[in-house]
């Protein structure tokens, strides 16, 4: 009998903290503008069955109606949209407020507790044996894998010579060979062989992710566990995770076998071998350690990069004076021989080119949107979000703000000139800002400008007018239909 009325007691104390906690959050909650909630459901329902592009529309115009605070319910669970430049500064400037928000646990199974996803010290502590990775003597070495493969993609255009054709694909497969080389050290001949089990798998993988973070039902973990797109994602996790288990134990192994790395002070630096040296508190990294950062780096490294080079080509074949505007750069800084390889000082040269990619990355962000969950209740510029809240920070909508950028939706690469960028830090974040913004910015940088270079040197791009560009809206933003260009040979 005592057990009972103790158990009685704390089922009834539970029950009140449940229901003062979730007062307060749906009291704090309901001050934030938004469309109309409905019991149990929130405004999960809005969302259900819909396409990536249609969801795309929908946040668009809940953007626009309700201005750069935007508070949605997936259930019971706050998601709140901030725009203003100011809010997302007090959140990404924030040393503390570093926890991703819920949608990131869609990711783990494949990601793991990697860098992009852990928070606290383990995070500290990723960061800090990454960062190494991204020093510019190793980003040097890679000034040669970026031109090597950004040849191969040029070679292969000759086939399409005149012709319209979907760009996107063929520089998917160039971004995957220059992310296996760089960061694994193995070269996969994706472009040679478009068919890679890998390279599907990457793909259905990321869409799976942003499937269900949009499905109420899906999102919950018991549900999701006997569902079939849980099915497909074991599957694809077999393909994914053994194709970098299997290239780190031999690379590990050809370490221990040769000391080559050291002693061949000439071999290139793969991102893995930085890893397979580094230590934690004095111990070297576990194979699953390693496998969760490599996987990071996979994932975050070829996908924005392959549609960032893509959006920046449509922009360009669009443009065509901004496209003049960039090969004359292009000759005055590497010279008319289009075989010259290039250097890290040619692209870092390359100024006109890097305001066309980022006004290419405020237009089209490759990462459209990104979160933040809040641990604690926090002050953002006198609004209480409670603890508790996924905050969104969206670049994409930020870009399209007429109260933020003069002209937003025209292309306009001289915004970010030096002698016209007075905006706001926090405004421009395609790389996010802050203590956890991107570590691979610089790298993707080079790379971007390295492939498009190439490709101008060699072509003169021009837009298929039949073609139609649609947006589709996952973790990564991508062409739905592709990027139909025409592609003519310079003399
Ligand atoms: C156009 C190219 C790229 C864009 C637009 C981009 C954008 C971003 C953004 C917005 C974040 C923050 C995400 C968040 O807060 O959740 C991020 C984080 C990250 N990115 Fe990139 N990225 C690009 C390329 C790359 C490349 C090439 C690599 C590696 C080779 C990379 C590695 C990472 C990693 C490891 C993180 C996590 C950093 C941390 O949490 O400390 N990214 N990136």
């Amino acid at each position: 009998m005592e057990t009972f009325t103790f158990v009685l007691i704390l089922f009834f104390l539970l029950l009140a903290w449940y229901y003062s906690e979730y007062r307060f959050r749906f009291q704090s909650i309901s001050k934030f503008p938004g469309p109309k909630r409905i019991p149990f459901f929130g405004n999960a329902l809005m969302f259900i069955g819909k396409k990536p592009s249609e969801i795309l529309t929908i946040v668009e115009q809940l953007h626009r109606e309700y201005g750069n605070v935007l508070c949605l319910m997936m259930g019971s669970q706050p998601e709140i949209l901030l725009t203003s430049p100011e809010d997302v500064e007090v959140v990404l400037g924030s040393s503390k407020l570093i926890k991703k928000s819920d949608e990131y646990d869609f990711m783990t199974d494949w990601l793991g507790t990697g860098l992009l996803i852990a928070s606290g010290l383990k995070w500290f502590q990723k960061r800090k044996i990454t960062t190494p990775a991204f020093h510019l003597q190793i980003l040097d070495q890679f000034v040669e894998i970026f031109d090597k493969h950004s040849a191969i993609f040029v070679k292969n255009l000759a086939k399409s010579e005149g012709h319209s054709i979907d760009v996107f694909q063929p520089i998917t497969l160039c971004a995957l060979d220059i992310i296996c080389e760089t960061a694994m050290g193995i070269e996969i001949h994706a472009q040679a062989n478009s068919n890679s089990d890998y390279v599907r798998a990457v793909k259905e993988m990321s869409n799976l992710a942003m499937a269900r973070s949009v499905n109420f039902f899906l999102r919950n973990k018991i549900i999701y566990k006997f569902s079939s797109m849980k099915r497909r994602q074991d599957k694809l996790l077999k393909i994914l995770h053994g194709f970098t288990d299997d290239v780190i134990i031999s690379r590990r192994e050809e370490l221990i076998k040769n000391q080559e790395i050291s002693q061949n002070k000439k071999k290139k630096m793969a991102f893995l071998d930085v890893l397979l040296q580094s230590t934690i508190e004095g111990k070297p990294l576990s194979n699953m350690d390693i496998r969760e950062e490599v996987d990071i780096f996979m994932f975050e490294g070829f996908d924005t990069t392959s549609s960032g080079i893509a959006f920046c080509l449509y922009n360009l074949a669009k443009y065509p004076a901004v496209q003049k505007k960039v090969f004359e750069e292009i000759i005055k800084v590497i010279g008319a021989d289009k075989d010259k390889s290039v250097t890290l000082t040619n692209l870092n040269d390359l100024k006109y080119l890097e305001m066309v990619i980022k006004e290419t990355l405020r237009l089209y962000p490759s990462v459209p949107a990104y979160g933040r969950k809040m641990v604690e209740n926090v002050e953002i510029n006198g609004k209480l979000i409670p603890r508790g809240t996924n905050i969104g920070i969206g670049p994409y909508f930020m870009a399209r703000d007429a109260s933020l950028w003069k002209n937003p939706l025209e292309f306009i690469p001289e915004r970010f000139s030096t002698n016209e960028s007075q905006y706001h830090p926090f405004l421009h974040v395609p790389f996010s800002a802050g203590p956890r913004n991107c570590v691979g910015q610089k790298f993707a940088m080079l790379e971007m400008k390295s492939v498009v270079s190439k490709i101008l040197r060699n072509y003169e791009i021009q837009v298929d007018s039949d073609f139609k560009l649609v947006l589709l809206f996952e973790v990564i933003l991508r062409p739905e239909n592709g990027v139909f260009l025409k592609m003519i040979k310079r003399k």
